[in-house]
Formats: C-alpha cells, sequence, structure tokens
C-alpha cells in the first residue's frame, strides 16, 4: 500500500497481538440503540476488551469522557465520526458528529466512518466518508470504513454482489479498511475479500440467532479472506463479555474454535 510514514505506523500500531488478525471491539451502539450496559458504565466492557486479547475499540467521542485512560495502555482507539438514531424517520441517515482533528485531540490511533450504500442519502454519506478520508491523509490517521449496502431498496443487505460493490466503495475512497456484514458462503466471501484491495473486516451482527451461530459465521469469514473482525453486540449482549472476547479473540488471532461452538 502507498501510504506516508505516519500512517502506515498508526495503522500497523492498531495491531496489540503482532501482525495476526485484527479483533475490534466496536461500542458505537448507544447513539443508535440506547443505553448498552444498564448502569451507563463501559468501564467494565473496556477491560473485558484489554485484558482478553482485543485490539482495538471503536467508541464515540462522549463516551470518552466516562472512561478511563489507563485502558488504552494496551488498546488502540478508534474514534467513530458518525451516527444516526434508530427513532430518526430515516435511522440509515448517518451523518458526522466530529472530525479528524478533534478525533486527533482525543488521542485516537485511527478513525471511523459508516455508510449505508444504497440509502436514500447515500451521495452525502459518500461525500462525508471522502472529506474525511482526504483529512486522514493530511494528517496521516487510518480510517475505518464502515460500509454495508442498507436502504429502501435492498432487499438482502448480505448480498455478495452489493457487499462487493460497498466494499470496494471503502477502498476506492482511500480507507485503510473496510468492515461489513459479509455473506454466509465461504466461496462469495473468499471472492469479496480477494477482490477488495484493502483488509476486510466481519462485522459481527445481531445475536437474534444466537452466538454460536455468530461465532460460527465469523469463523467462515476468517478461513474465507477476512483479516479480522469488528464485533459489538456478541461481546456487550453476552452474559460474559470476558470470556466471549477470549472465544472471539481466539478465533481472530489463532483461526482456534471455540469452545462455544
Ligand atoms: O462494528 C460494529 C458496529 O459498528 C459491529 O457491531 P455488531 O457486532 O453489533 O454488528
Ligand atoms: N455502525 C453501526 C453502529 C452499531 O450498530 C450501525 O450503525 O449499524
Amino acid at each position: 500500500m502507498n501510504e506516508t510514514f505516519a500512517r502506515r505506523m498508526r495503522r500497523e500500531r492498531l495491531h496489540r497481538h503482532g501482525d495476526r488478525g485484527l479483533l475490534v471491539v466496536a461500542l458505537d451502539h448507544p447513539i443508535g440503540a440506547g443505553p448498552i450496559v444498564p448502569d451507563g458504565r463501559l468501564d467494565p466492557l473496556l477491560r473485558a476488551a484489554v485484558d482478553n486479547g482485543a485490539d482495538a475499540v471503536v467508541l464515540h467521542k462522549g463516551a470518552l469522557r466516562h472512561v478511563r485512560t489507563r485502558w488504552f495502555r494496551d488498546l488502540s482507539l478508534i474514534v467513530h465520526l458518525s451516527a444516526s438514531t434508530g427513532t430518526a424517520p430515516d435511522p440509515d441517515a448517518k451523518v458526522l458528529v466530529t472530525g479528524v482533528e478533534e478525533a486527533l485531540r482525543l488521542g485516537a490511533d485511527g478513525v471511523s466512518v459508516h455508510v449505508n450504500a444504497g440509502s436514500m442519502t447515500e451521495a452525502r454519506q459518500l461525500a462525508d466518508l471522502a472529506s474525511v478520508a482526504d483529512a486522514c491523509d493530511r494528517w496521516g490517521l487510518p480510517l475505518l470504513a464502515m460500509i454495508y449496502p442498507r436502504g429502501p431498496g435492498i432487499r438482502d443487505g448480505r448480498d455478495p454482489e452489493l457487499v462487493a460493490r460497498a466494499v470496494t466503495v471503502a477502498a476506492e475512497v482511500g480507507a485503510d479498511l473496510v468492515k461489513t456484514a459479509l455473506p454466509a458462503g465461504a466461496a462469495q466471501i473468499a471472492r469479496i475479500t480477494a477482490a477488495c484491495p484493502i483488509p476486510v473486516l466481519a462485522a459481527g451482527g445481531t445475536t437474534d440467532g444466537g452466538a454460536s451461530a455468530v461465532l460460527a459465521h465469523l469463523g467462515t469469514a476468517l478461513r474465507s479472506g477476512a483479516a479480522g473482525a469488528a464485533v459489538g453486540r456478541l461481546i456487550f449482549e453476552a452474559p460474559d463479555p470476558a470470556a466471549m472476547t477470549r472465544s472471539v479473540a481466539a478465533l481472530v488471532h489463532d483461526q482456534r474454535i471455540p469452545a462455544l461452538l
């Protein structure tokens, strides 16, 4: 990849467990979905992440005022720059809620932006992603694009053709990493990851089908070229987030099948 020294150094530093897969614990859900922990305290989740093999965590700016700095001695911080609420007339319409310079002031090791490809406001979200990519170029900061096929005309958000197009957008705009909801089939995932010039992270997604199903999907994705996983609900909805983080880390870092499967 052609990139500046600073950007490469920071991108490599996101990995806290050598060159193996990247495990990102995503905790950017509260703006969209409301509180994700009953007492509003994210510190226990951050402790579970750092003690059990996570490389990085995704948080919104405001959350940083309420968590300890100590977790980030061994955990990279990705500040999420975009949001929408689940109660909006169009929950797919993500908007920027802060910027790259502010994320740097907050100590970010990288930033992320969410784009819903196929939504009513796709054009504006794409422009926002592109302007963030330009700012990341200026500052040498890694950019994780979260890009999903979602919108009124999208019947299946995991349709392999649509997912392949979505991750391509992220690469073309200049993101360093892309995270999406991958299809179920190993061959379909392998085609998507092979054609994408940047590392593709598998999203965890809903746990409605049970934690084992999500873990099995992540295992398939990692064996089919995914460079890591970005996982939220699977971990913070688990009865034991520490044990679940360990299971996902075993898959991501060592491709070990966890006992939970
Ligand atoms: O990266 C993510 C959200 O930004 C993944 O979260 P979920 O695992 O809950 O889908
Ligand atoms: N970026 C995610 C946030 C968590 O679910 C999304 O908007 O889907």
